[in-house]
């Protein structure tokens, strides 16, 4: 047995490359543990981001180190290359050798024959039925299923993923997330997951980056980014959500509903899930899908009733007749929104106790 502690691997980088009218001029240091998204409107740098770590483009300089290893420096003249760098890479389209079978696809990375992990990926990514038949034969979010777990089998230290559910549709995406998120629990590798799809990355990510015209406009824990009233607009607008964390504390199978402790004062109830009770769940909440009362109304549809402190407020210039708000329950903290007649005509102000009614709540069941 090792009697070593082996720390995760961070990913820390500071570079600058230029191309064309553009310059990448990023400096981060990522967690290494869970998926670090990174998110950014189109141009903004995300796929060179990514092209740069896993060593397709070399930066002008710079440095990048994966745990102890030194995989760029330029002032020492070190560039690892792509093959030495054990970074597994999924692409937007898959990628996969049209004249092996996905057994075969799957297999050609592997560094040493692993029979177990091998069945074990597979049963992860649900693939099993798919192994002798051809890449051309598999839908396109089989086929990225399979790019997956080949960049898995080749025993990376660093899985790299840019937009992989691009061009699948809305139940197919959602399969393929669902696949993705409980790998991401389940594979103790470090994942860098670039999108622009805000719903996707808050769904996923545990750390994100934003990026904006080639460089970090912030990179933080995903909650903390999405309580920050000014990243608002980036990261959801209309659609802005916060995340809330609890333990699945009972069932009620009569009536298909699902009892969450968020700490030992606030339960809510959800719609009913398999999650074993002990297991944790995240929820994403919508801002709009907060509504306030001053006192708990009586007699409501309303399932989830929580007491709430109004600690935060914001008018933000796109939204100048709406209120953001972050509401304090216990120690979680919430997004909420309302139209600033109803913030008036209610007296709202900052440090009041209020009542948060929430509307629904959407999750990922594994
Ligand atoms: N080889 C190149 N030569 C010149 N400019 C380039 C080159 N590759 C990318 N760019 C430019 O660099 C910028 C960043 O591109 P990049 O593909 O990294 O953005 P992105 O955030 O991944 O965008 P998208 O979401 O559209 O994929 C863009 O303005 C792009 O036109």
């Amino acid at each position: 047995m090792a009697d070593v502690m082996t720390t995760p691997p961070r990913l820390t980088l500071d570079i600058e490359q230029p191309q064309g009218d553009f310059k990448l001029a990023v400096r981060l240091d990522l967690p290494g543990d869970g998926v670090s998204g990174v998110f950014g409107a189109s141009g903004s740098g995300k796929t060179s981001l990514l092209r740069v770590i896993a060593g397709l483009d070399r930066p002008q300089q710079g440095h990048i180190k994966l745990g102890q290893q030194v995989l760029l420096d330029t002032q020492r003249g070190i560039f690892t290359p792509p093959h030495q760098r054990r970074i597994g890479v999924v692409f937007q389209e898959a990628r996969l050798f049209p004249h092996y079978c996905v057994r075969g696809n799957l297999t050609y990375g592997m560094p040493h024959p692993a029979p177990g992990r091998l069945a074990e990926i597979v049963e992860l990514l649900g693939i099993e039925a798919l192994l002798t038949r051809m890449p051309g034969t598999l839908s396109g979010g089989e086929a990225r299923r399979v790019a997956i777990g080949r960049a898995l089998l080749s025993e990376p230290q660093l899985l790299l993923m840019d937009e992989p559910l691009t061009g699948l549709d809305g139940p197919r995406k959602e399969e393929l997330l669902r696949y993705i998120t409980r790998l991401t629990q389940q594979v103790d590798i470090p994942v860098v997951y670039v999108s622009h799809d805000a719903e996707e990355i808050t769904t996923i990510a545990d750390h994100l980056v934003v990026l904006k015209a080639g460089r970090v406009e912030a990179s933080d824990a995903l909650h903390t980014l999405l309580h920050r009233f000014d990243l608002t607009h980036g990261l959801g607008g209309f659609d802005a959500a916060s995340l809330l964390e609890g333990e699945v504390v009972a069932h009620d199978h009569a009536y298909g509903l699902t009892y969450l402790a968020l700490d030992d004062e606030h339960r809510l109830t959800l719609p009913g899930t398999a999650a074993p009770i002990g297991s944790r769940l995240r929820l994403r909440i919508l801002a709009r899908d907060i509504a306030l009362a001053l006192t708990p109304p009586p007699g409501t549809s309303y399932r989830n009733q929580l007491d709430a402190t109004i600690v935060d407020t914001a008018v933000l210039p796109e939204a100048p007749h709406t209120v953001e708000l972050r509401l304090r329950i216990g120690t979680r903290f919430l997004r909420a929104r309302l139209t600033r007649k109803s913030w008036d005509d209610m007296g709202l102000a900052k440090g009041m106790n209020i009542t948060a009614l929430i509307r629904s709540v959407s999750f990922n069941p594994l």
